[in-house]
């Protein structure tokens, strides 16, 4: 008898029911966030394709007087282009059918971070160039590879609170969560493996 664990590494990478499981805890100001723990199969699976097939982007960025590295590699997709796996549309369908009457509108684009080890990180942000700046909205976003924690912090002061997202978690933020609360992925001298982040929103939501 194979341990599940193993047969984990061939399962083919699929989603599960979004609301078994799901828990949402909500946060001050308005804010809250969804997590559904293991919601995508085979996520080591997805996590290899992602990583070996997507044309990652290293970008660099005007900080003060110097050009850096932004520390991560990153693509993302409009909502006309070809998602780099048919999984991705998958969870974008099952994430519309039970987000789409809350949230009002569909997701839309895809984003893909990956974090190649603990020297890549997200720095204190909120997703808020658009219309998130002034509007309520959510972005949902399902990890693969090894658990990073995500920190999140209210924005007026306060205690943060550290969600580890891995292996097919699911996350939603929702509410009031990108104006009035940021969050990071911060680096770390512990060893730790890969993850890619795959964040799913609404058009004009950045
Ligand atoms: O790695 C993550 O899940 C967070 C990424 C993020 O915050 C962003 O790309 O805006
Ligand atoms: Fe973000």
């Amino acid at each position: 008898m194979l341990q599940p664990s193993l047969l984990d590494l061939s399962e083919a990478p699929a989603v599960g029911d979004v609301r078994r499981g799901r828990v949402r805890h909500p946060l001050a100001e308005g804010a809250w966030i969804d997590l559904r723990r293991g919601w995508l199969g085979g996520s080591d699976v997805l996590f290899d394709a992602l990583a070996t097939t997507v044309d990652w982007r290293a970008e660099r960025r005007q900080m003060y007087d110097a050009v850096v590295d932004v520390p991560r590699l990153t693509r993302f997709y409009g909502g006309g282009e070809e998602l780099p796996h048919p999984v991705l549309e998958e969870c974008r369908v099952v994430l519309n059918e039970s987000y789409g009457g809350e949230l009002g509108e569909d997701f839309v684009t895809v984003g893909l971070c990956l974090y190649r080890g603990g020297r890549d990180s997200v720095a204190w942000h909120g997703d808020r160039v658009g219309r998130s700046r002034t509007q309520d909205t959510m972005v949902a976003i399902v990890s693969v590879g090894e658990p990073r924690p995500l920190m999140l912090r209210p924005r007026g002061g306060g205690s943060s609170i550290a969600v580890p997202l891995g292996h097919g978690d699911l996350i939603v933020m929702g509410g009031s969560c990108q104006r009035t609360w940021d969050h990071c992925i911060p680096k770390t001298e512990r060893p730790v493996g890969p993850r890619i982040s795959i964040q799913f929103r609404p058009q004009g939501v950045l």
